[in-house]
């Protein structure tokens, strides 16, 4: 071992960003596996506002009892324009000298790697990353801590449509999140059997849309669920539905709903528990082994590091075979 990794003693924890499903998990896991390791846990409040803001307290295995069922984050979270500055990372700094940091966990998306990886190289500080996002956006790990959690409970929702959209005939527009990625429209749109899917990944969105709805509408469907993605390209989902009636009249008879917020909240799934706790772990681990400016995400089951740079600048692909998939059951 290094003389800079058993410098290693006290870690501190935030949570950045929109909070997802099983962040809670993922705290828990930091803190525990920092006791086990005889380190000191700090816990940062509201993401990089709080760690400019000297919002930092010791916390220790009890303090994350019971919250492993519980969506949110027990630190909070934040978007932080002030520590896009160089003004705000020097207050931060000051906050890590101050209680004597030597690392730090950050749980969070692509913008808080972003962030991570600039105050880890301005001020030579060890950094670790979690994905923690339920957009599912970040290259170097199959799957983020929040998006299983996120795309069960689209799907409930959707189910819940479709009941509705059937008795009446209708064609529903649903929007689900994803900033710019089409993780939670695919995989909620496979999972509920959505007519169509459209996500910023694919160019031919409308045009698919279109042509499906001239096959089915002489087929007289009993009801058309199209998920989409909040970020797709092709304009929001009222002004899908402005160009479906230009087009078709009253072939169909259309509705709108936009899940929002709701599914971002709620008790983590099993996985995300599981997948956040692994992360969780290993993160610490790696810290003490002497790593950092990496993030740790699982890939094939194995837990994996990619460097934050990577991780924020590659944008992880959407899987063909499932574009396919879904094209074909959606006949
Ligand atoms: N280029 C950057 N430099 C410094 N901090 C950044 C940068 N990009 C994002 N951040 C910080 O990370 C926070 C979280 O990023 P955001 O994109 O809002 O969410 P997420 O991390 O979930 O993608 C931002 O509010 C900001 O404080
Ligand atoms: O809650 P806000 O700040 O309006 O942000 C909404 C955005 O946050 C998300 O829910 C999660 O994105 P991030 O994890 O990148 O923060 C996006 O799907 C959505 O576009
Ligand atoms: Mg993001």
């Amino acid at each position: 071992m290094s003389a800079k990794q058993q410098q290693i003693k006290r870690i501190g924890v935030l949570t950045s960003g929109g909070d997802a499903p099983g962040m809670n998990a993922g705290i828990r896991a930091v803190v525990r596996a920092s006791v086990y390791y005889k380190m000191t846990p700090l816990g940062i409040r509201h993401g990089y506002d709080g760690f400019i803001n000297n919002e930092i307290h010791k916390m220790d295995a009890g303090s994350v009892k019971h919250i492993i069922h519980q969506g949110g984050t027990i630190l909070k979270s934040a978007r932080s324009m002030e520590f896009k500055t160089d003004k705000g990372m020097q207050k931060a700094w000051k906050n890590v000298q101050k209680h004597n940091l030597d690392a730090m966990v950050v749980i969070g998306g692509d913008g808080t790697f972003k962030g991570a990886m600039e105050f880890g190289k301005k001020f030579d500080f060890p950094i670790v990353g979690i994905p923690g996002t339920i957009d599912n956006d970040i290259y170097g790990t199959d799957f983020t801590v929040g998006f299983d959690t996120a795309v069960n409970t689209v799907v409930e929702a959707v189910d819940k449509i479709r009941d509705t959209a059937t008795s009446h005939n209708r064609l529903f527009f649903v929007e689900v999140m994803g900033r710019d990625a089409g993780f939670i429209a695919m995989y909620s749109g496979i999972g509920a059997g959505a007519e169509e899917i459209l996500i910023p990944e694919k160019d031919r969105g409308i045009e698919q849309l279109f042509e499906s709805l001239e096959r089915t509408s002489k087929r007289r469907k009993s009801s058309r669920l199209v998920v989409v993605a909040e970020g797709d390209k092709n304009g929001n989902v009222y002004d899908l539905e402005e160009q479906v009636k230009e087009r078709f009249g009253d072939r169909y008879e259309t509705k709108v709903t936009i899940l929002g917020h709701v599914q971002r909240g709620g008790r983590p799934s099993c996985t995300d528990r599981v997948l956040a706790s692994r992360l969780g772990v290993a993160a610490v681990e790696a810290l003490k082994d002497g790593k950092r400016g990496v993030m740790v995400g699982v890939r094939n089951r194995k837990v994996e590091f990619t460097d934050l740079e990577q991780a924020t600048k590659r944008n992880p692909e959407m899987d063909k075979e499932l574009m396919r998939v879904a094209n074909i059951i959606s006949i």
